[in-house]
Parts: structure tokens; C-alpha cells; sequence
């Protein structure tokens, strides 16, 4: 729809009022004058032709179409992975697309539901660290009747407050990228009538054997990581268009990086001539990182030179109890300890290859880097088949024995630096540092088809009360 009006006044009075009903307040940049475009890649509906006049007589678009529209990004902190996609998310919508999208990167369940939703970081942390409980948490919850029932029965008992949760952030497209994210916003938006006019989209973060709450047959899209998870998402009854594959999305700052090893040693104050090795364990610094940082610090001494032929790099993450451990002790080489870094890129880029376990995001970024990878552990379930991605494609090894992993380090370092030279290569080629501006210029594609902004009417939907 196109209205003309006659003079710029009257323009903002029009708008106001549009505003003020559906978003109850003024947008300064809610309206449109058409010799006045801000970004090239907005939708073609916008296109400075259709609305051309010859009179010069200011046009207005379809209310609410140039405002920036709203993506809630839906994640929890289980693990560090959920809120690195996000953020790669967020910045791709800004580096493509500019102010055209306003992204919130939120758990919604931590902030507006209560207990268990509310809790999930600490029962994930507690359930990972008693291993054999989160193996059969994960294996029993696979079923879709249980998980279905269990999820639809949580999603109407915190209904109103979910409800708030996601509409105080006015969403026009919602993206989880959590396994526990897709049941109760879809019911919510269900129950709403809201669920033709907000578009939801999965971005799954796990690799190969993810949990089937990922899968959920309502979403405008499934983005799967690879084509062993868009297999899964097929066998789980998602039609062939809802999936795409382009691979995990990564912060584009590993994407873009463009300093030099070199360079990057010198700025975080590491040894410029030794090879180096990153150890770490996830955002949560969990695996052996303790003992395979002591083992190392031996077999990076050469005793008869009476020399190191290698550097450490440990980075704990949010573990603070590994960090002090790790700083009180003695070490023949020279060792980093870190907490939780914000520039990973940075640090892998200083590196030769990554001891970890098998966390789909730090493989990714890994990959991305070229770095030879030894997996060292794994969280059963969802990180299990991420180990058979990275040894299969001859981009790393496995081995849960510290001493194992001191021993390939040391020889990568050594005697076969041909084998680090291969391995580098193969992670490069499996590489998808660009799968973030895919994902990213396909959701735009899917809010360009739904056509100007849907003037979603987030204040006068009847209450979910009323509903439920
Ligand atoms: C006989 C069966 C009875 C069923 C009763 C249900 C009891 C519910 C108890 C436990 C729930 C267990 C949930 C398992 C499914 C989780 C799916 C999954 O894959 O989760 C992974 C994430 C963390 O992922 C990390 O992400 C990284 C990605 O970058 C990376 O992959 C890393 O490797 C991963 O570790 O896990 C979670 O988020 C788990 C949250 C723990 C929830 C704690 C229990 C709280 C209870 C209920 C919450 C409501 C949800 C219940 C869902 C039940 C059905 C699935
Ligand atoms: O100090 C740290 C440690 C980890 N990470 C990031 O946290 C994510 C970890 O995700 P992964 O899937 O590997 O494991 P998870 O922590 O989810 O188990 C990766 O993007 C890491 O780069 C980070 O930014 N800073």
C-alpha cells in the first residue's frame, strides 16, 4: 500500500498516528520519502521505481516498512557455543544489512519464567559434570512424545510469561539457536495467531548427533550445520524447503581476520619463534585441560638441549578455579593461562594447532583457522559425532589420554611437522567461514517474501490467559 500526501507535516502526523496505534509511540525513522534510501540491499519491495512520481509529490511506503525490523535471538548460556552463534548472528545482520535490523540476543527463559526454565545454565553444568546422568537426561529425552509432552507441558504453565518474554521485544523474526528454544515460543505464537506474521527459524550449533528438540516441523527454516544434521532433520519430518546447509556460524571476526601470526604474537605477548599449542575446554573450561597442561609442560622441554621446542597457551574460560590452579605452578616452558577470552580469533590465530574437546564452536572456529585439532574429550549425545567429523576429514585425532595428546603435540612440533602440515590443510578445506552471511542473507530473503512489515499486533492480541 502507498499513500501520497501532500506535504512533509502531514506525512508526520499520518505516521504518528500509524506508530502510536500499533507501536504506541513515535519512530522517527519509521517513515519512508522515497529519494531518501539507506541501504542497498533492502528488500526489492522498497525500490525506488515502484514508488516513483512525477509531480515530486513526497510518497510514503506501506507504514512501518523502513522501520528496522526486530530479530530476537533466543539462546542460553549452557555451554558457550549458544551465545557465540548468536553473536555471530547479530554482527553479520549488522555488517550485511546496517541499522535495516535490530537484533536482541536474549534467554528469555532466564529473565520472565521461573524454575526449571530459569535454571538451565546451573543443571546443565551439574548434569555435564555428572556425565553418566546427562548421558541418559539426553538418550531418554529423545523420543518426540517425551519431549513433546514434557516441553508442551512447560510451555503452558509459563505461557503468560513467555508470552511477555517475547513480546517485549516486538519481534518480526525470531531465531533459536538453542535445543530447548523451538516448543514454547512456536506454542506462544500459536496460541497468539501470530505465527503466519512472525517468521522463526532454527540455526542449529551441534555438528552431527544433535538432540531431536532441535527439529521442530513448524519453523520457516532449519539451518543445519552439515549434511549429516540435515539427514536427521529429514528423518524427523522437516520438509526438504525448510532446511538449508550452510554450514555453523562463526563470528565474523574469524571470517575477516586479517593480522598476521607474527603480528598477533607480538600483541599478545607470546614467544615469536616457538610453535604453540592452545589448550582449552569449551566456555566452560571443562575436559582434562588440568592434566594435559602438566603433561605438556614436560614434553615441550627438550632435556638434552635444555630448551623448550614449544609454547602453551591455556585459555580456562569461565573456570576460574582451573585459572588460579593453573597460575600457582612452576613451568619449564613458557605458558599463558587465560580466563575467559573475548577474541578468540586472536588467540587461535597465534597458534598452531588446538588441543579441546569436542565443542562444535571451537572445532568451527578452529577449522576456520587451519588448526590441526587433537579432541581430547567429549560431552556424550550431542558432541559424540563431532569426533568422527574432524578425524574422518583428517583435520585432527582423538584421544582422551593426556599423555597421548603431549606425546602428538610434541611430534607435530618435532619429527612430523609434515603430518601438522596436512592436517591444517584439511581443516581449511572443511572450513565455512562464510556460513554466517549465508544464514543471514537468507533470513532477509524470507522477511523480503513476507513482503513489507507485517504491522504484527503485539498490543492487541488477547491475553494468552484467556486462551490457555
Ligand atoms: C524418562 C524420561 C523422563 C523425561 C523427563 C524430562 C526430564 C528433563 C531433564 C533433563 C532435560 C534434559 C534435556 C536434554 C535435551 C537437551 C538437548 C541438548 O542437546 O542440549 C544441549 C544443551 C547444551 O548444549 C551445548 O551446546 C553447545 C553448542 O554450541 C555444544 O553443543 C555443547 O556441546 C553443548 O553442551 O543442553 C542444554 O541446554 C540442557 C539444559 C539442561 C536442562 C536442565 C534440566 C532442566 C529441566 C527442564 C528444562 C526444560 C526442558 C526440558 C526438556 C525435556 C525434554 C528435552
Ligand atoms: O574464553 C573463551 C572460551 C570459549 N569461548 C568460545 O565459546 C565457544 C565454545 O563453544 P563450544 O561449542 O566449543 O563448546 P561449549 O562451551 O558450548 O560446550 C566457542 O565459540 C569459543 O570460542 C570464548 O569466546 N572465550
Amino acid at each position: 500500500m502507498v499513500m501520497k500526501v501532500a506535504s512533509p507535516e502531514k506525512v508526520v502526523s499520518i505516521t504518528e498516528k500509524v506508530w502510536q496505534r500499533v507501536y504506541g509511540g513515535i519512530n522517527n525513522n519509521g517513515y519512508y520519502y522515497h529519494h531518501h534510501r539507506k541501504h542497498r540491499r533492502r528488500c526489492s519491495y522498497e525500490s525506488e521505481d515502484e514508488y516513483e512520481d512525477e509531480d515530486g509529490t513526497i510518497q510514503l511506503m506501506q507504514m512501518g516498512a523502513e522501520r528496522s525490523k526486530n530479530v530476537l535471538i533466543l539462546m542460553s548460556d549452557t555451554g558457550g557455543g549458544h551465545r557465540a552463534s548468536a553473536e555471530a548472528i547479530r554482527e553479520a545482520f549488522r555488517i550485511e544489512f546496517g541499522d535495516e535490523y535490530r537484533i536482541y540476543v536474549k534467554d528469555v527463559w532466564k529473565e520472565y519464567t521461573g524454575w526449571p526454565l530459569n535454571d538451565m545454565e546451573r543443571s546443565y553444568k551439574f548434569m555435564v559434570k555428572h556425565i553418566q546422568l546427562w548421558k541418559v537426561a539426553f538418550h531418554s529425552t529423545s523420543p518426540r512424545w517425551i519431549h513433546s509432552s514434557y516441553l508442551a507441558a512447560i510451555a503452558s504453565y509459563y505461557a503468560k510469561e513467555v508470552e511477555a518474554g517475547l513480546m517485549e521485544y516486538k519481534p518480526d523474526i525470531i531465531i533459536s539457536v538453542h535445543p530447548l528454544m523451538q516448543h514454547i515460543p512456536l506454542s506462544v505464537l500459536k496460541w497468539k495467531s501470530l505465527q503466519k506474521k512472525v517468521i522463526f527459524v532454527t540455526v542449529i550449533t551441534d555438528l552431527n548427533t544433535c538432540h531431536p528438540t532441535w527439529f521442530h516441523p513448524r519453523v520457516n527454516r532449519c539451518y543445519c550445520p552439515s549434511k549429516e544434521v540435515a539427514k536427521r532433520a529429514l528423518y524427523d519430518g522437516l520438509e526438504e524447503s525448510q532446511i538449508q546447509v550452510f554450514g555453523l556460524p562463526i563470528r565474523p571476526s574469524f571470517a575477516r581476520a586479517v593480522l598476521s601470526k607474527d603480528d598477533l604474537r607480538k600483541e599478545l605477548e607470546l614467544d615469536p619463534g616457538l610453535p604453540a599449542v592452545l589448550l582449552m575446554g569449551g566456555g566452560e573450561g571443562m575436559g582434562p585441560v588440568k592434566k594435559t597442561a602438566m603433561v605438556l609442560g614436560e614434553s615441550l622441554y627438550d632435556n638434552d638441549q635444555g630448551k623448550p621446542i614449544g609454547q602453551l597457551i591455556i585459555i580456562c574460560g569461565r573456570n576460574k578455579a582451573l585459572a588460579s590452579t593453573l597460575e600457582s605452578l612452576e613451568w619449564k616452558i613458557p605458558v599463558k593461562v587465560r580466563g575467559f577470552e573475548t577474541q578468540m580469533e586472536k588467540w587461535m590465530g597465534a597458534c598452531d594447532c588446538i588441543i579441546t574437546k569436542a565443542g562444535p564452536g571451537t572445532i568451527a572456529e578452529a577449522l576456520i583457522r587451519g588448526l590441526p585439532i587433537v579432541l581430547n574429550d567429549y560431552i556424550p549425545g550431542q558432541e559424540k559425532g563431532n569426533v568422527p567429523y574432524v578425524v574422518d576429514n583428517g583435520a585432527g585425532v582423538f584421544t582422551r589420554s593426556p599423555k597421548e595428546t603431549a606425546r602428538i603435540v610434541s611430534e607435530w612440533f618435532s619429527t612430523k611437522t609434515d603430518e601438522l602440515k596436512r592436517m591444517s590443510e584439511n581443516a581449511l578445506k572443511l572450513a565455512q567461514p562464510e556460513a554466517v552471511f549465508d544464514i543471514v542473507k537468507d533470513i532477509h530473503e524470507l522477511a523480503c517474501q513476507r513482503g513489507p512489515l507485517a504491522n504484527i499486533p503485539y498490543d492487541s492480541t488477547s491475553s494468552l490467559t484467556n486462551v490457555i
